[in-house]
């Protein structure tokens, strides 16, 4: 059996891994016998991560990413374990979407789940005859594939997923909350305004208008309301990509868990300048003031998982006035990159970064076999020389966009990613390997 020799495991112990043949870890301990050797010299070795928001955009838009080109990008960034979301084309709202999606998600080469959506014509009880892995991320207001539902239909919705035992994960932007004094005035709504002395006061074309359209109100609201339908149904339910550190708090007060992504800990609206259209995306930047609050969350331990919403458009597609961009942003490449490089930084600790981006989100989602570097887990697993940053480069990426809102900043990516104990990215040798990830709750074909 191959061991990995002398890693630093993210509690500072340093330990031999002794890998089984079978692709889980056979046991973590001192001098361990093996016939092959890694020698990882006292590098850090992680759990792979788990990214449970990611949009890899089959079927229906493979120009943007494809389940090949977006899972490369994942195991190049340490990630072994993705959550894809139901806003494709078609939608991931019926069992035969489902069926469909799982079909493209054969190309992965890391392990996958996919998530269902809520939409008026979605068909609940053929999607949750499938091995959903959340029901998800249903749409409190439109972002990319205008997936927003009503009130009554997501308790409607929620209520079902906690019949089914199904943990619910929620986009929570509340539209009636949007400023719509901020968008561009129509012919026909300025004749409106113009009846309204004050509305519309001015035209904005500038991208921080983005930000103060869906303001962090709407985020708010959508929280407190998922509080109550979360308790009203008796349900599990994961507020997604959380800008705000008010509905972090909302969130712990209210008994949810909650993720925040990449961009919102490391960008701001004084980011605007220099990122233009490309740093629009739902929710949208905040300011300064809170990207610091959320960050302390993410350092205290009341941030339960770091997530990415990896949501990638072409360059072209990104290149229009701020009120016709796409909105999202790629990140799946670089999450574990940019936190162990703000470890070195900040006072995050390399064990919180481990938790929130493995342990937690296994915990939360139920994956039993993944999250740790421990006996009897899946070997998902990446080493780290926490030494040696880079600086973050869109052409170096993999994701077929193309470009990152993170060019610049400094990174710690891996030597090497192994999922079920394959190497998968081996970074001296620019080298993928050509394992088939496997769906996580199960496959139902
Ligand atoms: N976050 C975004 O701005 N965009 C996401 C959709 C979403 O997560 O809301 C996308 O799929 O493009
Ligand atoms: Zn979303
Ligand atoms: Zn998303």
């Amino acid at each position: 059996m191959r061991v990995i020799r002398d890693a630093t495991l993210a509690d500072g112990r340093v330990r031999d891994v002794r890998l089984a043949d079978d692709g889980t870890i056979d046991v973590v301990g001192e001098a361990l016998d093996g016939e092959t050797t890694i020698d990882a010299d006292g590098r850090l070795l992680l759990p792979g991560a788990l990214d449970v928001h990611v949009h890899f955009r089959q079927p229906g838009a493979s120009q943007k990413e494809t389940w090949a080109t977006g899972s490369r990008s994942a195991a190049a960034g340490g990630v072994t374990t993705v959550v894809d979301q139901p806003n494709t084309d078609p939608p991931t709202t019926s069992g035969d979407a489902f069926d469909g999606k799982e079909a493209f998600a054969d190309d992965s080469l890391v392990d996958y789940g996919i998530n269902g959506g809520v939409t008026d014509d979605w068909d609940p009880d053929s999607l949750f005859a499938r091995p959903l892995f959340a029901l998800g991320e249903v749409f409190l207001a439109d972002s990319t594939g205008e997936m927003g539902i009503d009130a009554d239909l997501f308790a409607d919705a929620v209520a079902r997923a906690a019949d089914a035992g199904v943990p619910v994960t929620v986009h929570a932007e509340d539209a009636t909350e949007f400023d719509e004094s901020v968008l561009p005035r129509s012919t026909e709504t300025r004749a409106e305004s113009d009846s309204e002395p004050g509305a519309g006061a001015r035209e904005r074309d500038d991208v921080a208008a983005w930000s103060a359209y869906r303001t962090a109100d709407a985020e708010i609201a959508a929280a407190e309301r998922t509080v109550e339908v979360a308790g009203d149904a008796d349900a599990q339910v994961h507020l997604a990509h959380t800008s705000t550190p008010e509905a972090v708090d909302i969130a712990r007060e209210g008994g949810l868990t909650c993720e925040v992504t990449p961009h919102h800990l490391f960008r701001s609206t004084d980011d605007y300048e220099e990122l233009g259209t490309f740093g629009r995306m739902n929710p949208p930047l905040r300011s300064e003031d809170r990207r610091e609050r959320l960050f302390e969350r993410l350092v205290d331990g009341r941030v339960d998982v770091v997530a990415t919403d990896h949501a990638p458009h072409t360059r072209a597609e990104k290149d229009a006035d701020v009120w016709n961009a796409p909105s999202g942003v790629p990140g799946v490449e670089t999450m574990v990159p940019l936190l162990l490089a703000a470890t070195r930084e900040t006072e995050l600790t390399v064990e919180r970064v481990r938790d929130v981006t493995a342990r937690n989100p296994a915990d939360i989602f139920g994956v039993e076999s993944k999250g740790r570097v421990a006996e009897g887990y899946d070997a998902d697993l990446a080493l780290y020389d926490l030494d040696d940053a880079t600086e973050i480069a869109g052409a170096d990426l993999h994701s077929k966009c193309g470009w990152t809102p993170f060019e610049g900043d400094a990174g710690v990516f891996p030597e090497w990613t192994m999922r079920r104990g394959a190497v998968v990215w081996d970074a001296a040798a620019e080298s993928f390997g050509d394992a088939n990830g496997e769906n996580v709750r199960g496959s139902d074909q």
